[in-house]
């Protein structure tokens, strides 16, 4: 536009320049270059930006050359000037309406989410923050519920520990982050060998419990060894060197007799550190 202008027109003297309008018309240029800038800076690239940035574009340009003919003067027969200052205007205002209807789309549906999110926060505040399963305290409501429900229905209940071996070794050698990742590959490994009615929980450390309504002390034996099974053949490679750790765990199950849960919990640890006594030791 500056060159086009250039070309055909001449500098204006200093005492033709009419600054009030230099004024209004420059700072509207900035403002809307600066409201560019900013856009650019502040979101990412996609429909909504790149409609957005189009139509402050088209403002931009249409200020821009409204300041320039302050300075420069065209030739009377310039008939096309109008059209550089005018035309672009509303093709930018056009754009930016588009733009900001969608930006409107676009922040009703991240409200969505984010109300959604925080349904699930207000709701799992008893999460585990590594994996996402139930943390301890979790456990024991859910266990007192589930007990509760399981005494009315007369139905077996029973509970499933898997308890990694040596992870103190783990998180030695590799590194802390290596150590969570391996927690995290384990309660989904859990999750994914445990049926839809089960409920899998990180009681603490490394170790995980499974509630199993519905299951009789025999069939829990089976899924725990299963679950330990599973865990053997883990091919979990480390972050780092990609070296193939071989996890192996401790299972233990018990099914519930007229107990609590603490009582049951407790009773489902004792099991866990005989299975644990077994268990050959390096040191
Ligand atoms: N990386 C990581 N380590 C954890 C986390 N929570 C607990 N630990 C570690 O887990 C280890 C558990 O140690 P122990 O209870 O002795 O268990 P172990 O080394 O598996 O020993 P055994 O169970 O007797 O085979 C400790 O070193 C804790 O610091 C965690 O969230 N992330």
């Amino acid at each position: 536009g500056l060159q086009i202008y250039l070309a055909t027109g001449e500098i204006k003297t200093w005492a033709e320049i009419n600054w009030m309008d230099v004024a209004g018309e420059g700072g509207s240029a900035v403002l809307s270059l600066v409201w560019l800038i900013m856009l650019l800076h502040s979101r990412p690239a996609g429909r909504v930006t790149r409609l957005l940035a189009l139509g402050l574009s088209c403002v931009f340009f249409s200020w821009w050359m409204d300041t320039l003919d302050e300075f420069i003067h065209l030739p009377e027969q310039a008939i096309w000037d109008n059209w550089l200052e005018t035309a672009p205007m509303p093709i930018g205002l056009l754009l930016l309406t588009l733009g900001i209807y969608h930006l409107n789309q676009e922040q009703r549906a991240i409200s969505q989410q984010m109300s959604k999110r925080e349904k699930l926060f207000r709701e799992h505040r008893l999460f585990d923050k590594l994996t996402p399963l139930g943390a301890a305290e979790y456990l024991r409501q859910q266990l007192q519920r589930a007990l509760a429900q399981a005494h009315e229905q007369a139905q077996p209940l029973s509970l499933v520990v898997v308890d990694i071996d040596d992870f103190n070794a783990i998180n030695q050698r590799y590194g802390q982050a290596e150590g969570d990742a391996v927690l995290q590959a384990m309660a989904q490994l859990l999750l994914l060998n445990l049926r839809r009615q089960d409920l899998l929980c990180r009681l603490a450390g490394d170790r995980f419990v499974a509630v199993l309504p519905n299951t009789g002390e025999a069939q829990a034996r089976l899924i725990a060894g299963e679950l330990q099974q599973a865990v053997t053949s883990l091919a979990h490679r480390t972050e780092q060197q990609g070296e193939r750790l071989y996890i192996h765990a401790s299972t233990a199950a018990v099914m519930a007799i007229d107990e609590n849960a603490e009582q049951l919990l407790k009773r489902l640890n004792l099991c866990l550190a005989k299975a644990k006594q077994r268990l050959p030791r390096c040191a």
